[in-house]
């Protein structure tokens, strides 16, 4: 299956229009993707030839469901028009197909509507924008899922106490992060804002976790743990320098072509003109999470919601396939003498395998979509309040990296296991809350296919 570049004449045959699936939450983030789909990315995407299907997501796992039943040959890729949550039920969805195999290679991108919008964060840094959030976000995916170049992505097969697996192309959070992620979730219609509220709530009552984390370093397993470090090839340590990394905008000819683009669409918007979609009945989700509540008046009943219902409830996750895990024994059998332990009071732990965390956290810099690594990070215990946030402030920049802090870790591995001894806390996959007790995971090198719109290759740290 191709997506892009297809051939502009073949002899004989029409150039075919791509055909997308493109999967709304009208509950993502502000709330507001079925505004910015009519207003930015039909214009857009119609004006690049390019047909679609939209489909409004009724409920949790909605999306799941339906990539399950969809007829691959139909597609050339499959778009979710929402946060980081949707794109996880997707890959998890195809994942649970007895073709497997061929599905996870559809190509699968993501108009950022969410809230944390991390992987749309990434795409946007790979393709040589500068740091963009929320309406400059989405038109920059939207030029890039315009051009549409794939490119294959990592996915990391996770398995909880209880022997389920599934796929995640983010991360896996405990303690600090996977709190602030699912606490704030109440303020989820303040869109970004949400973390930043989270996170001050977070740290004025700073909770530690003990627990044991056990890991797969990268070429070397008995390499002591090293803060703020990359490998080069010969495993020697050095720096992250983000000059070779990056490029201006205006080099890729992207920024002109974006705002001719743009321009264009907005001059020939007439809403009149375009296709009409199931509009949200009074009562609906999107006509709940559209009208903004303040904080406080959650104790109402009418405004508890179904984003209220998932912080109380961990995501159901079904059994998938998929490759076998074979650098990680079961759960409950030792972990190899390769390995490394440490045994710590955490404040948090984060395995991540995209360049940011959230839009505006800029987590993992040298990280890329392929590159085989889960970039494991922790802070220990004994941080102060100021140094956390001040950790948190620079990631926005992704200077924490070069910060001198000796409590912040971070090393590269391909598969980790997290023991929790506290007996109680929050543990997320891709920033959805999954049973909370020992959890593992390995990467699987360039399993699934990302719509990035970008012919850059950035090299991989190791
Ligand atoms: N109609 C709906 N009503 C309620 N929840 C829905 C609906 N459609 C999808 N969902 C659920 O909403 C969850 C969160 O969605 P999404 O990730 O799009 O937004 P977000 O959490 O605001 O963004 P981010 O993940 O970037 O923080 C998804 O896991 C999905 O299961």
């Amino acid at each position: 299956m191709f997506f892009y570049p297809l051939p502009d004449f073949v002899p004989g045959l029409l150039p075919r229009t791509r055909r997308l699936l493109l999967l709304l939450n009208p509950c993502g983030g502000r709330g507001n993707s079925l505004q910015q789909c009519h207003s930015h990315i039909l214009p857009m995407i119609t004006e690049a030839d390019i047909s679609y299907n939209l489909i409004q997501t009724e409920r949790q796992n909605h999306a799941r469901e339906l990539v399950q039943a969809i007829s691959l040959e139909e597609w050339d890729g499959i778009v979710v028009i929402s946060g980081d949550g949707l794109l996880y039920e997707v890959i998890n969805g195809l994942m649970e197909r007895s073709d497997w195999e061929d599905a996870i290679k559809m190509p699968i991108g993501i108009l950022p509507c969410g809230s944390g919008n991390a992987l749309a964060g990434a795409i946007n840094y790979n393709a040589g924008f500068e740091q963009a959030m929320g309406s400059e976000l989405l038109l920059n995916c939207i030029l890039l899922l315009c051009r549409g170049t794939v490119m294959p992505m990592d996915l990391v097969s996770v398995t909880t106490c209880s022997g389920i697996r599934s796929f995640s192309f983010l991360s896996v959070a405990w303690g600090f992060i996977s709190d602030v992620d699912i606490e704030s979730e109440k303020y989820r219609h303040m869109g970004s804002a949400r973390f930043t509220v989270g996170t001050m709530v977070r740290v004025a009552s700073l909770r530690t976790y003990k627990g044991r984390l056990s890991y797969l370093p990268v070429l070397d397993a008995h390499r002591p743990i090293c803060r703020s470090i990359t490998l080069a090839p010969n495993g020697s340590l050095v720096p992250f320098q983000r000059s070779q990394l990056h490029r201006t905008v205006s080099d890729m000819g992207l920024c002109e072509e974006r705002n001719v683009m743009y321009k264009r669409s907005s001059a020939s918007l007439d809403t009149n003109e375009l296709p009409s979609f199931e509009t949200p009945s009074p009562g609906s989700p999107t006509a709940l999470n559209s009208s903004s509540f303040p904080f406080d008046s959650v104790s109402d009943s009418s405004q508890q919601d179904s984003t209220l219902h998932r912080e109380m409830e961990p995501t159901i996750h079904h059994q998938v396939n998929g490759p076998k895990d074979d650098l990680v024994p079961a759960l409950e059998q030792p972990i190899p003498k390769t390995w490394v332990t440490v045994e710590e009071d955490f404040v948090l732990v984060l395995a991540i395998y995209q360049s940011h965390l959230g839009a505006d956290l800029f987590t993992a810099p040298f990280s890329c979509f392929n590159d085989g690594l889960i970039h494991l990070f922790f802070v220990k215990a004994g941080i102060s309040r100021a140094a956390l946030v001040r950790l948190f402030l620079a990631m926005e920049k992704g200077n924490h990296i070069e910060m001198e802090c000796p409590y912040l870790v971070h090393v590269p591995v391909r598969a980790f296991r997290l023991e929790p001894l506290t007996r109680k806390g929050i543990i997320t996959v891709d920033g959805e809350r999954v049973e909370y007790g020992p959890v593992q995971a390995q990467v699987h090198n360039g399993l699934s296919n990302l719509i990035t719109g970008s012919n850059r290759v950035r090299m991989a740290s190791v």
